[in-house]
């Protein structure tokens, strides 16, 4: 499918109403048409004629027609704008679902600012394209014809010197067309980065002022703005050339009109209300021409946006639902990995990981920074899929599965901690809006998250910022934790959750978990050895492999790189080891 075709797909459940747009402004532009008849009825029969009686019924037509014409014109509009807020609408969430569809390699190669201008500033070019470039470029087209056949029937000479302008306008027409639509691309693009600038350094804020890179910010921001004045500056460089081609072909119909109608009412051919007649048409073609290059640039926009949204809508995500996926509303939570092995950017990210779990049971995973102890829950969660091997959940291969029943079953306190602005028990509650708020508070306490949420001013009512702002990371982590264990799911995995919280924190959280009162698998990814110690396994991974598994127990006695790890975190227990 192409880009237009995708469009033409939404447009089409409006082209009835698009349709009865165009017959109003048919109308409307047949009654301008009527207009200058009418002056040339009056100066020749009521004027040179004598014929006064007519004067005032013809002046009431013209009157009627303004009429006419006042309501053709506002209801082409409301039909018009209304149709390209109906087409705007069903993009706009045809988009936003395709998006919310994409998986996580979608999302690190697209910049959230591209993104955005996608959904806004693409979207608006769109709009401006159905609500007014469609019909006033009929519009205009229509007054051109119309008129030139009118001149034709007036007087065949005249209208035969006034089409020589067609292949000169015709042919500036392509000419700018082509040449304009690369460089509203370049625009296009250097307003997406402009937004993605700002967008991080709005997000990134505090990074900004917290090393005084103020002015250095700036100075970024600037390039950036250079880039997107100079790519406008440019595609007004290039239709700029056109404008004044289109002026000229215009003054050609002007001087045209005076010197061969001059002549030709001197020499009689022609009648003075011929004339005026001739010159009352004169706008309709004049005004299409002086427009031209405005529309062409309107419709160039247009296909570069359209262009660009379909670019996003239509990329693959390379996670694939299954054909015919396994439904499995409830997991229990046993999980097993063969095998499996993960390469990105050619490089080996995990190698040949075998273990299994079973349901109920708690795992520790933990490791040196970078060795691959995330992406082993993202390929359970199928947030990536393995390059080799099998991930299997309950038997079953996680690439059969339908996605959102597994990922329901999973619940995800994950390591980079993203609240919503909302309050904290919509946050907590995000997983199920419609749980009741005292089983809200019951994970709150699980979390240990209840008391300190009880001492802010609003309670559970509190409004956290973007992100969580205004929470201490301790917080943030718990309110996460609370809101994974609210949805009571066969898998839980804690992504470094409970790095930010003093000791007797984590300590009280740990035993909340062992009497979490449904069966419930449990994987912990953390540095802190006391995270981990009482799991039933322990996978240490170092460069992307498995190089110790055990219980706390096993691994002390092979006294390898999770022995040290101890010795290390817990100096005083390390003379009990080594006895
Ligand atoms: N989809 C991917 N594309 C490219 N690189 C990836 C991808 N997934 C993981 N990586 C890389 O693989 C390595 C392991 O990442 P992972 O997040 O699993 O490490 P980790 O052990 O959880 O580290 P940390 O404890 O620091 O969070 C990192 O270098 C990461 O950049």
């Amino acid at each position: 499918m192409t880009a237009m075709k995708w469009f033409y797909a939404f447009l089409k459940k409006y082209r009835l109403r698009m349709f009865f747009g165009m017959v109003l402004v048919t109308i409307l532009a047949a009654a301008a048409l009527a207009s200058p008849y009418i002056s040339k009825i009056i100066v020749d029969t009521v004027i040179k004629g004598g014929k006064t009686e007519y004067l005032i019924p013809l002046v009431g037509i013209l009157v009627g027609l303004v009429v006419v014409k006042g309501v053709c014109r506002f209801s082409s509009q409301v039909l018009f704008e209304t149709s390209s807020q109906g087409v705007l609408y069903a993009m706009r969430d045809k988009v936003y679902r395709k998006l919310l569809m994409e998986d996580f390699a979608f999302y690190n190669k697209n910049r959230t600012g591209d993104l955005m201008g996608r959904q806004t500033g693409d979207m608006d070019a769109i709009r401006h394209f159905v609500a007014y470039v469609i019909y006033t470029i009929y519009e205009n087209i229509l007054y051109f014809v119309l008129a030139l056949v009118m001149i034709f029937t007036i007087n065949v000479p005249m209208a035969l010197c006034m089409v020589i302008v067609l292949p000169l306008a015709a042919l500036t027409t392509y000419l700018q067309a082509k040449s304009v639509h690369p460089a509203f691309k370049k625009c296009r693009d250097a307003f997406s980065g402009l937004n993605t600038f700002v967008q991080e350094n709005i997000s990134g804020n505090r990074v900004v002022k917290a090393f005084a890179k103020e002015d250095y910010e700036k100075e970024k921001f600037n390039v950036q703005n250079d880039i997107y004045r100079e790519a406008e500056l440019g595609a007004a460089k290039i239709w700029r050339r056109y404008v004044p081609v289109f002026e000229f072909l215009s003054y050609v119909l002007t001087i045209i009109l005076m010197l061969v109608g001059g002549i030709m009412v001197v020499k009689g051919q022609m009648t003075l209300g011929d004339l005026v007649a001739v010159n009352g048409y004169l706008w309709m073609l004049t005004v299409p021409l002086r427009m031209a290059g405005w529309w062409i640039n309107d419709v160039q926009r247009f296909t570069t946006s359209v262009e660009k949204i379909y670019d996003t809508y239509s990329a693959e995500p390379d996670i694939k639902r299954p054909k015919k996926p396994v439904k499995h509303k409830k997991l229990e939570g046993n999980v097993t990995f063969k095998n499996v092995s993960y390469r990105a950017d050619d490089e080996d990210i995990l190698q040949n990981i075998n273990f299994d779990v079973k349901k109920g049971e708690t795992v520790g995973i933990i490791g040196t920074t970078g060795a691959g102890k995330s992406t082993i829950v993202n390929l359970m969660c199928r947030f990536f899929d393995a390059t080799e091997g099998e991930v299997l959940v309950d038997g079953v291969n996680v690439k059969d599965y339908d996605m959102h029943d597994l990922r329901d079953n999973i619940g995800m306190a994950m390591q980079d901690v993203f609240l919503f602005s909302d309050t904290i028990e919509g946050n907590i509650a995000y997983g199920k809006p419609d749980i009741s708020f005292e089983k809200v508070k019951e994970v709150a306490r699980m979390a240990d998250a209840n008391h300190f949420i009880q001492n802010l001013p609003e309670g559970y009512d509190t409004i956290v910022g973007e992100r969580g702002v205004g929470l201490s990371g301790g917080q943030k982590q718990r309110i996460s934790l609370a809101r994974a264990l609210l949805k009571e799911p066969a898998i839980l995995v804690l992504d470094d959750t409970t790095s930010a919280v003093d000791m007797e924190t984590e300590s009280y959280i740990q035993k909340q978990l062992e009497n979490i009162d449904h069966a419930c698998t449990i994987f912990i990814i953390a540095y802190r050895i006391s995270s981990i110690m009482n799991a039933d396994q322990i996978l240490v991974l170092d460069q992307g492999k498995i190089i110790e598994h055990g219980t706390h127990k096993e691994l002390l006695k092979k006294n390898g790189y999770y022995a040290t790890v101890y010795k290390h975190q817990f100096p005083e227990a390390a003379d009990a080891v080594r006895e």
